[in-house]
């Protein structure tokens, strides 16, 4: 399969944000992070953003919540139209029934987790999800540099999807850049969230293409 690329709008234009949807309409999916100045210090934005922007974008969005007691908030956005709703592991006592909860409300849930939090208490219920997104920074802030040392997790969690035969996306965020894609690639990423990098750039379209192709091929078959 190929690689997906999720450009994260906290790194777009406000004040042009039509625009800026138009320069990645070849993208994938739109990322969108909620942030609560309670989980993450830093606000980000919230349901009426959402809904404006699921109203006029070319594409479907993919909700990253980086909040407290997301089993409250998640089901909303699924139920307000996006593709996958991801909630961190860290901001609830059961992941599974918020699993539960977002899939019954008609979005894909995602697993998300700090540098610093291991795969291994989740492992059992990797069948409620269909991402895990292994945070590549501290979550909170764009434009922060990527963290080598998560990788180990993503190319355990690799292994165990295959092995088991698993029908989940590895997702990274944080410092993803044409170098940085190759590295998660290899360690069994395939789909990306790209902030700066993407909007940094001059020709946006052609980022996504440059980040696609060399996330595939650095990927190996899985
Ligand atoms: O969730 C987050 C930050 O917490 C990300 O989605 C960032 O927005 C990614 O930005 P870059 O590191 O690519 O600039």
């Amino acid at each position: 399969m190929s690689a997906r690329i999720h450009p994260s709008i906290l790194a777009a234009d406000f004040a042009r944000l039509g625009a800026e949807l138009e320069r990645i309409r070849t993208a994938d999916l739109i990322h969108f992070d909620v942030m609560d100045y309670h989980f993450v210090p830093n606000l980000s934005f919230g349901m009426p953003i959402f809904e404006t922007i699921t109203a006029s974008s070319p594409l479907p969005l993919d909700v990253h919540l980086m909040i407290s007691d997301p089993g409250r908030w998640a089901p909303g956005y699924a139920e307000a139209g996006a593709a996958s709703v991801t909630f961190h592991a860290e901001a609830t006592d059961d992941p599974a029934a918020v699993a539960r909860d977002i899939r019954a409300a008609g979005a894909r849930p995602a697993l998300a987790l700090k540098p610093g939090t291991a795969i291994e208490p989740y492992l059992e219920i990797l069948g409620e999800f269909d991402m895990v997104l292994v945070m590549t920074v501290e979550p909170g802030f764009g434009g922060q540099a990527f963290m080598p040392e998560t990788m180990p997790k993503l190319r355990a969690l690799r292994e165990r999807v295959d092995a088991e035969g698993l029908e989940l996306r590895l997702q990274v965020d944080g410092g993803i850049d044409a170098t940085t894609i190759a590295t998660a690639a290899e360690h069994g990423a395939d789909t990306f969230v790209a902030g700066s990098s993407v909007f940094g750039a001059e020709n946006a379209a052609a980022q996504i293409e440059l980040l696609r192709e060399t996330a595939d091929a650095h990927t190996h078959a899985h």
